[in-house]
């Protein structure tokens, strides 16, 4: 066996990544949403994102219901940024974010990385059925942390993010 031959090293690390994109958007999200009414619970946004990503998951051949309950994950990681930031720059007001995104805008690159986060999970059904699921998952998000420089913050949310990813 030659060493193309050998598996990927690191099978979960797409996942880990889009898992992290996904959390990368918080900061857009809070940042719109700062000094206005929009609050941070979103419930009616929260049930569209959850029938979008069930229905995909059900065109492609995944378990919706799986693929819910990990995105229910990914929603509530979100909302930990976006408290954690709200925190920040209530203490800090000169951490506060000076320009305002467009969250529709935001929204729409969240909806993308849904789709692909879908579609990542569906790839890896059997990596993430493996019994080596949990050292891979937790060495990908050991890599992602160091190679984006992730604060704390990002990095407990990344954590909270992949509790349902490994299915045992
Ligand atoms: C990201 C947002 O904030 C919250 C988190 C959501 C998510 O992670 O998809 C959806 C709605 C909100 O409860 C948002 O309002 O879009």
């Amino acid at each position: 066996a030659s060493a193309t031959d050998r598996p990927p090293a690191d099978p979960l690390r797409p996942v880990t990544a889009l898992a992290a994109d996904r959390l990368a958007t918080a900061d857009l999200v809070a940042a719109a949403k700062w000094g206005t009414d929009s609050p941070i619970d979103d419930p009616a946004r929260e049930q569209q994102v959850l029938d979008t990503v069930a229905t995909q998951a059900q065109r492609i051949g995944a378990d919706p219901d799986e693929i819910r309950r990990v995105f229910r994950d990914q929603i509530e990681a979100n909302k930990l940024v976006q408290r954690g930031l709200f925190a920040e720059w209530t203490a800090h007001p000169d951490r506060a974010p000076t320009t305002k995104p467009d969250l529709n805008v935001v929204r729409q690159t969240i909806n993308r990385i849904n789709t692909d986060l879908v579609r990542s999970l569906a790839d890896t059904t059997a990596d993430r059925t493996a019994p080596a699921c949990r050292p891979e998952l937790l060495m990908a998000a050991v890599e992602v942390h160091l190679e984006r420089h992730q604060d704390l913050l990002h990095t407990a949310a990344l954590a909270r993010s992949l509790a349902r990813i490994c299915r045992n």
